[in-house]
């Protein structure tokens, strides 16, 4: 195997986890294990901390090292810096919402595996050059939704979308109907609301209901 096929095969592993990939904007670092723990709790293990505030790395860290089950993935990757710095504090997959060349030239020299995100053929067409079998589609419902995905499965049946951006709890089931959908992504799980008030009753419950949802893989 190559190594851009070994990382390929952790994704489609890390894919498989779940119907549903939690994004998650932390706030507060002492948020991060107990979200997790019920994420983990309700049937969701694979789960994407955004690099979005500055807990990002350190909400990373204390997940990989204190969370019994949870796949604790980087989100928001922008440049090769915060791919290894993400590696480093115990991430085991990284997502961008696109794909740069210098990006994509830091994810082939290092050991992350990086589901990068697309809004065109051609970019999908891109990435199938350099080896990636699961791309994400972002964002999704903006750029054409489950019809865009559903006219791709045809001419790119190669790729296996994680579509992220505007899904939610009902519009999934039209997403995982699909033949090239591994999983969607979706930030509805863990509500700015429910994490301020340390709900982690209530996220489980969200967990729960995304990880009934019925894929097509
Ligand atoms: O920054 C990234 O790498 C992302 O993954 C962006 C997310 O796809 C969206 O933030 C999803 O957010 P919702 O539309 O609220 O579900």
């Amino acid at each position: 195997m190559t190594p851009q096929e070994t990382k390929q095969q952790q994704l489609a592993e890390i894919l498989a986890l779940a119907p549903v990939v939690p994004v998650v904007i932390i706030d507060e670092l002492v948020h991060a294990v107990p979200m997790a723990r019920a994420l983990v709790a309700g049937g969701i293990r694979s789960i994407e901390v955004t690099l979005r505030t500055p807990v990002a790395l350190d909400a990373i860290r204390a997940i990989a090292a204190e969370v019994e089950g949870a796949v604790v993935g980087v989100g928001t990757v922008l440049d090769g810096y915060q791919l290894e710095a993400a590696r480093a504090a115990g991430a085991r997959f990284a997502v961008s919402p696109g794909a740069s060349p210098k990006l994509l030239d830091a994810a082939d020299a290092g050991e992350l595996p990086l589901l990068p995100g697309v809004a065109t053929a051609g970019e999908a067409m891109s990435l199938l050059e350099r080896g990636y079998r699961h791309l994400k589609l972002f964002p999704a419902v903006p750029v054409g939704g489950h019809k865009l995905l559903g006219a791709w499965a045809s001419p790119l049946p190669q790729i296996r979308f994680c579509p992220t951006g505007g899904i939610s709890l009902s519009s999934a089931p039209d997403f995982l109907a699909l033949p090239n959908v591994a999983c969607v992504g979706g930030s509805w799980l863990t509500p700015k609301d429910k994490l301020k008030a340390g709900d982690w009753a209530g996220i489980e419950l969200l967990a729960r209901e995304a990880a009934a949802l019925r894929t097509n893989r």
